[in-house]
């Protein structure tokens, strides 16, 4: 288990910007733009907010893995990819509690 499936998905989705939309799930999405992209976001996030809710563990897992995949999307979408979150978050890590606070306050 490591971030590499993140990065090879990353791949995927940049490749899925020169195919036709009616080709693939991701170009498909792609060709709806930036506000349907959020939609896909808002809807998962809800499905995994209920699933916590349920107390359903394998839900819970699913519709997140759904939310990490068309946040994958958004951030592709932009330009960006799951590399640059990762370095924020080992950033973060690397700060000690109050570092972190400060950094927080800074923002
Ligand atoms: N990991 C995923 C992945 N996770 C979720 N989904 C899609 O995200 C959608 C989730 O939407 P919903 O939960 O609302 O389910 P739904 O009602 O079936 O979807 P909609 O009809 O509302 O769009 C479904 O269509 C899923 O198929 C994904 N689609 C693709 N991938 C990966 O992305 C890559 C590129 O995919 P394609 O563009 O389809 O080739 C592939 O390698 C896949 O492994």
């Amino acid at each position: 288990m490591s971030d590499e499936i993140l990065r090879q998905l990353a791949d995927i989705l940049e490749k899925r910007k020169q195919a036709a939309p009616d080709s693939s799930y991701v170009a498909s999405l792609y060709s709806k733009g930036l506000d349907s992209i959020l939609k896909k976001i808002g809807e998962e996030a809800t499905e995994t907010v209920i699933a916590a809710k349920d107390g359903n563990a394998d839900q819970l897992v699913y519709e997140m893995a759904d939310l990490w995949f068309h946040s994958l999307v958004l951030l592709a979408h932009q330009g960006l990819g799951p590399d640059q979150v990762l370095k924020e978050l080992e950033r973060r890590f690397g700060l000690s509690g109050l570092d972190e606070k400060a950094a927080r306050k800074q923002k």
